[in-house]
């Protein structure tokens, strides 16, 4: 059997961090090398086992991605924008394949990642879990098959601690639901209504959002039509779906060239 893949955590303390160590450390193909923290964090120079309320591990949580790298195969970020473009310099510097969950990005944010993405390899996805891909997938094809008598809703909820909306994933269905009509979704979304807003759009995407106690991740797809409503949802009730997806994903981009990748891709989907 081939060696576990060596894989540095970065925002380790964060919900989505400590489900990634608890999935990498259950898996038998790779194994926690480094975790990253931001400068100044309480639990840099501790250890990792430690802090997450187990035993002593031999890895100490870092704050300088460019010491902490050293030796690692994939680093797996679920922290914020800004800090995760910074990683993405250093991992293609480094030849460390880069796993983005964080979602939020900015259109800058989003050209710089790509930028980067010509020295190195990143895969980015707003949802990581396999049945959110396939509901990406379904959404394409489920657009692509009704016209714009139709209309696209997109309905998602997450907890109260999320900082971005829409989500990423449901920006993700929006651009499945855009592609699928053949039609961009910046000059379709309908990302928020208040007011007198006037009578829906003819062929617009529209997006909801709840937020609210401990949702992990709800969405919803409504194609609305006079007569019949077909709606496509995926809840999901574990964090785990995420953090193995992206697990996955640290495997599969090792040998791969330099480029932006997404999970449809790792997915095969
Ligand atoms: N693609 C997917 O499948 C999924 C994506 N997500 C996304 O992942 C992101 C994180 O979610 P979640 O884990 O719930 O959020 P949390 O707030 O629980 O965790 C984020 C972690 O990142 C840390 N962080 C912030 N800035 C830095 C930095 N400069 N360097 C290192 N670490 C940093 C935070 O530290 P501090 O507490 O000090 O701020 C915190 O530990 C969000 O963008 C979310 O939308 C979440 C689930 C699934
Ligand atoms: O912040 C979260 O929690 C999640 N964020 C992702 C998103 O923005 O879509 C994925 C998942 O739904 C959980």
């Amino acid at each position: 059997m081939s060696e576990p893949l060596a894989i540095v955590v970065n925002g380790v303390s964060g919900r989505m961090g400590r489900m990634l160590v608890e999935v990498i450390n259950a898996s038998d193909k790779a194994r926690v090398c480094g975790a990253l923290e931001r400068p100044g964090h309480a639990w840099v120079g501790k250890d990792l086992g430690e802090m997450l309320g187990g035993t002593a591990t031999s890895v100490i949580v870092g704050e300088d991605p460019a010491q902490v790298l050293k030796g690692a195969q994939a680093v797996i970020d679920f922290t914020a924008p800004a800090a995760t473009v910074a990683l993405a310099r250093t991992a293609a510097q480094m030849g460390v394949a880069h796993i983005i969950g964080t979602t939020g990005f900015t259109p800058a944010h989003l050209a710089e990642l790509q930028e980067i993405a010509q020295a190195g390899v990143i895969v980015r996805a707003g949802n990581m879990s396999l049945g959110v891909n396939l509901l990406t997938a379904l959404t394409r094809k489920v657009a692509e098959a009704l016209d714009s008598d139709y209309d696209i809703e997109i309905i998602e909820g997450h907890h109260r601690h999320k900082v971005d909306a829409p989500s990423g994933t449901a920006l993700m269905l929006g651009e499945a639901a855009a592609e699928g009509r053949g039609v961009s979704l910046e000059d379709h979304a309908v990302r928020a209504r208040d007011g007198i807003t006037g009578a829906r759009e003819k062929g617009s995407i529209g997006f909801a959002v709840v937020r609210g106690g401990d949702i992990i991740g709800e969405h919803d797809v409504m194609f609305a039509a006079d007569g019949e409503r077909l709606i496509l949802r995926h809840i999901a009730s574990d964090r785990a779906v995420f953090a193995r997806g992206a697990l996955k994903a640290a495997l599969w981009a090792q040998g791969r060239e330099a480029g932006e990748y997404d999970m449809m891709a790792v997915l095969g989907l």
